[in-house]
């Protein structure tokens, strides 16, 4: 499959407030469990607190556990056509035919989490993203990997096993267009610098931080993105299993354009809930304009170089 290179996203649909639901899911190490978890838990999301949500998320790897040596073996080839992005039928992934149905039964947005993808020789780590019929509009594959060594706490290399994916993602949906990245991805802030200016009014990122990175950068990443951005910016985990070789920080958390907590949990199975008030990113951007305020006479225009190429 050949991922175009990025340009321009182009109109972004009129934004409205919607209700957001992250389910922080404890996984295992058998694919069937965490399909069925998995739609049980968007059925309880979707219902959700006393209102219903419009978008629900999963975390990163809900399908499979989070490890080098797993992602072999939990692959599915997912065959995504952009030309085609809505025929699922040709999909031979039994997870994106599980998540397309739950969507289209809860009658939801859904963000796949991210799960092992085979294409050819490489494997990817990659999210997926369902429409309210069940469709899949776009997948997202992990562009930054997961490559760190921290002596005595923790070292992993993704690219001992995947590849990096070479598109920035976007989807627009009814209620206005959202960007996607993975876990690592939010560490590299051109990706949602870009896509604010492209319109889009939450970054939203299936994640698994740890017990190190956690606690030092979690909230901190997601605050940052959101008040560089003035947009809404969530990450989504995988909740902590002490048995498992990978222990997830927990803590998905929705952070509001002023780098505010909307709402978050701790390391526990759980669903976080959240109203996106886009006005707030309207009322943010008006009161500290610093949009309109940018220097490109002294520094680089970032999202022009990347629509421009210069
Ligand atoms: N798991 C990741 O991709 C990223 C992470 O844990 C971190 O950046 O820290």
């Amino acid at each position: 499959m050949s991922q175009p290179a990025w340009k321009s996203f182009g109109p972004a649909p009129t934004p409205k407030p919607f209700r957001l639901a992250l389910i922080q899911m404890l996984g295992s190490k058998d694919k069937a469990y965490n399909l069925k978890h998995a739609r049980e838990l968007i059925f309880k999301a979707t219902a959700g607190d006393g209102k219903k949500s419009d978008l629900v998320v999963l975390p990163e790897c809900f399908n499979s556990p989070y490890g080098v040596t797993h992602f072999p073996e939990f692959a599915e080839s997912i065959n995504f056509d952009p030309e085609k992005k809505y025929d699922i039928i040709t999909s031979p992934s039994e997870t994106v035919q599980a998540l397309s149905t739950a969507a289209k039964e809860a009658g939801i947005w859904l963000i796949g989490g991210s799960m092992p993808e085979r294409d050819g020789n490489k494997l990817y780590n990659t999210a997926t993203v369902y429409n309210p019929s069940g469709e899949l509009v776009t997948i997202h594959r992990k562009v930054h990997l997961f490559d760190i060594d921290i002596p005595g706490k923790i070292t992993f290399k993704e690219s001992e096993s995947l590849t990096g994916g070479s598109k920035l993602t976007y989807f627009d949906a009814n209620f206005g267009r959202i960007g996607l990245g993975i876990c690592y991805d939010i560490r590299f802030p051109e990706q949602a610098i870009i896509a604010a200016h492209q319109g889009c009014i939450a970054m939203i990122y299936p994640s698994a931080f740890n017990m190190t990175t956690g606690p030092l950068h979690w909230e901190l990443l997601q605050r940052a993105r959101a008040v560089d951005n003035q947009m809404y910016v969530s990450m989504c985990s995988p909740a902590r299993d002490m048995s498992a070789d990978y222990h997830a920080w927990g803590h998905s958390t929705i952070i509001d354009p002023y780098g505010i907590v909307v709402a978050t949990i701790d390391e526990n199975e759980g669903v976080v809930y959240g109203d996106i008030d886009p006005q707030k990113i309207a009322d943010m951007r008006a009161g500290i304009p610093v949009r309109s305020q940018k220097r490109y006479d002294i520094y680089p225009n970032l999202v022009e170089s990347a629509v421009t190429g210069k």
